[in-house]
């Protein structure tokens, strides 16, 4: 039985609202996202956020959101792409609950962030190469706190919540 609650990490687009999800009804746990729990604090959506506080307001708003999400509820919680930036927050993911890191490569996520424009980082003129550059800042980051990288390239969604839900049980 989950004593911690599941926390979900990995680059935008790789599927972590989505999986996180499937995976807490798989588990029959709450689901929350951290990113919808920053926006209903605010009253606000996030490229207001960025647009009025900067990256540098909206990470600390995130920050906090987190601390609050670690405590000792079982859950499992959707993270924001950039999560794993502040050394605080990696410190909380690692000890306070089990970490999946979700991967995919960046015609995927290319692809899987072309549909909406409601990620701030993204609305520039080539957003492949700030997604091939935020992964390769990134990666180290998610693989230090991960218990788990699970690939998301050739599987459904659901089929990759039930491959996290088995080795969770399984653990
Ligand atoms: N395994 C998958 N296969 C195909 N499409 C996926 C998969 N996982 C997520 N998607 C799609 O990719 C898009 C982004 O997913 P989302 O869950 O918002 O990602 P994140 O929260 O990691 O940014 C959504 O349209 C979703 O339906
Ligand atoms: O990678 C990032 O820095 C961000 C990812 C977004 O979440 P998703 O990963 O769910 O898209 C959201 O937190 C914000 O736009 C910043
Ligand atoms: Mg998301």
């Amino acid at each position: 039985m989950l004593k911690q609650p599941v926390f979900i990490v990995g680059p935008m687009g790789v599927g972590k609202t989505t999986i996180g999800k499937l995976l807490a009804a798989e588990l029959r746990l709450p689901f929350v996202d951290s990113d919808r729990v920053l926006e209903e604090r605010t009253g606000a959506d996030i490229p207001w956020i960025f647009d009025v506080e900067g990256e540098q307001g909206f990470r600390r708003r995130e920050s906090a959101v987190l601390a609050d999400l670690c405590e000792d509820v079982v859950q499992v919680v959707a993270t924001g792409g950039g999560i794993v930036l502040a050394p605080e927050n990696r410190q909380l993911l690692v000890s306070r609950g089990i970490v999946i890191y979700l991967t995919a490569d960046t015609d995927l996520l290319v692809a899987r962030t072309s549909k909406s424009s409601n990620r701030p980082l993204l609305q520039v003129d080539d957003p492949r190469q700030t997604i091939e550059r935020l992964l390769r800042e990134r990666d180290p980051l998610y693989r230090d706190v991960a218990d788990l990288t699970c690939d998301t390239a050739s599987a459904s969604p659901r089929q990759v919540a039930q491959r996290i839900a088995r080795w969770l049980e399984e653990r």
